[in-house]
């Protein structure tokens, strides 16, 4: 639905020059996205997406991009950019900054098979193990201090005894975050944001193979744990109830689990990490939907499917929930 920053072929031409990708074919914007400007750029080497960055600057920016470049060169699957002819992971277009990356194949779908989502399970351990030697570091922006700061915002539009459960919530996350227990549990710059929308999948026949993964700008130091329950929020769900999918969500955490050995402790706080998993979307979609963003065009998502998501985790008898 989104291109916030129109692009003229002149414009497109003159960023390729600062890159060895051949020169321009054809390009279209991408519609999906609701945070850059996206465009396919074919040029006569190859397929590429060109981002238009709309709400990170230029300091933000190396943090998303190294990380994306650091999981590339370990041989993931992820979307990454091009370094230009200066040895820059980006540059500047109409005054915003920019970056190209080599188009991954696949396409979305709506509800992953068994197969898929073991293949994302092994990748995201995967790449919970490539960053062991990631030297940057980046809070979490949608978390604590985001759900802290929008309490107030949000109270004078939500029923008080939601609101309360919701601040209730945040401040048992508070406590948990503040224990040891939660301290010691391993964790890295994680993508944070790895719902089925930010994965491409080829089909073939009753065959899903992961693609690779897009997306990486909510990305954060944060437990891999936290990351898992992320995911599997999103990835392994029947999307109407919010209840977990049994042979889905087992593939998936097989395939993590042959990766990365999945622990008792990070088995002790897996209810927990569900719950705050859920709540960090239903914090996020609670402000976009109350206080959208000025002259949005955007049709913003429903925060009660993570309303749901979250009472359903956290009112679960533990030995119910999911694990290897
Ligand atoms: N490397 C890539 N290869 C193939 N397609 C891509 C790639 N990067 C982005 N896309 C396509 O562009 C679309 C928008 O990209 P993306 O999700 O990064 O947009 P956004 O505006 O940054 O994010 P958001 O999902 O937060 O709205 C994706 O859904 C995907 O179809
Ligand atoms: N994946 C998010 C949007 C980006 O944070 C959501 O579905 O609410």
């Amino acid at each position: 639905m989104a291109v916030f920053t129109p692009l003229s072929e002149e414009d497109i031409n003159n960023f390729l020059k600062n890159y060895n990708i051949g020169d321009l074919v054809e390009y279209s914007g991408i519609l999906s996205g609701i945070e850059n400007s996206n465009f396919y750029v074919t040029t006569t080497k190859g397929r590429y997406v060109l981002t238009v960055f709309e709400r990170l600057n230029e300091t933000q920016i190396p943090y998303y991009l190294k990380l994306q470049k650091h999981l590339l060169d370990k041989g993931l699957s992820v979307s990454g950019p091009i370094t230009d002819k200066n040895g820059h992971l980006f540059s500047s277009l109409k005054n915003k900054p920019a970056s190209i990356a080599p188009c991954i194949k696949g396409e979305y779908v709506a509800q992953p098979n068994a197969q898929a989502c073991n293949q994302m399970g092994k990748m995201l351990a995967e790449m919970h193990l490539a960053v062991k030697d990631f030297p940057l570091s980046q809070e979490n922006t949608k978390g604590l201090a985001f759900w802290e700061s929008s309490l107030p915002s949000l109270k004078p539009y939500m029923p008080e005894e939601l609101f309360e459960y919701l601040k209730k919530e945040i401040n048992r996350q508070k406590e948990l975050m503040n224990s040891q227990v939660y301290k010691e549990l391993e964790a890295g710059a994680v993508h944070a944001d790895l719902f089925r929308n930010n994965s491409l999948i080829e089909i073939n026949g009753d065959e899903q193979n992961l693609g690779g993964v897009i997306d990486f700008y909510f990305a954060c130091n944060a437990p891999f744990l936290y990351d898992l329950a992320v995911t599997l929020n999103d990835w392994t769900i029947n999307q109407e109830t919010g209840k977990f999918l049994p042979e889905e969500t087992q593939a998936f955490l097989e395939g993590y689990n042959s990766v990365r050995k999945l622990t008792e402790k990070e088995h002790s706080l897996w209810q927990d990490m569900l719950s705050a998993g859920a709540l960090r979307f239903w914090v996020s979609r609670l402000y976009d939907f109350y206080l959208p963003r000025e002259a949005s065009m955007l049709k913003p998502h429903d925060p009660r499917h993570f309303e749901r998501i979250l009472k359903l985790r956290r009112e679960a008898d533990p030995k119910d929930l999911p694990w290897i």
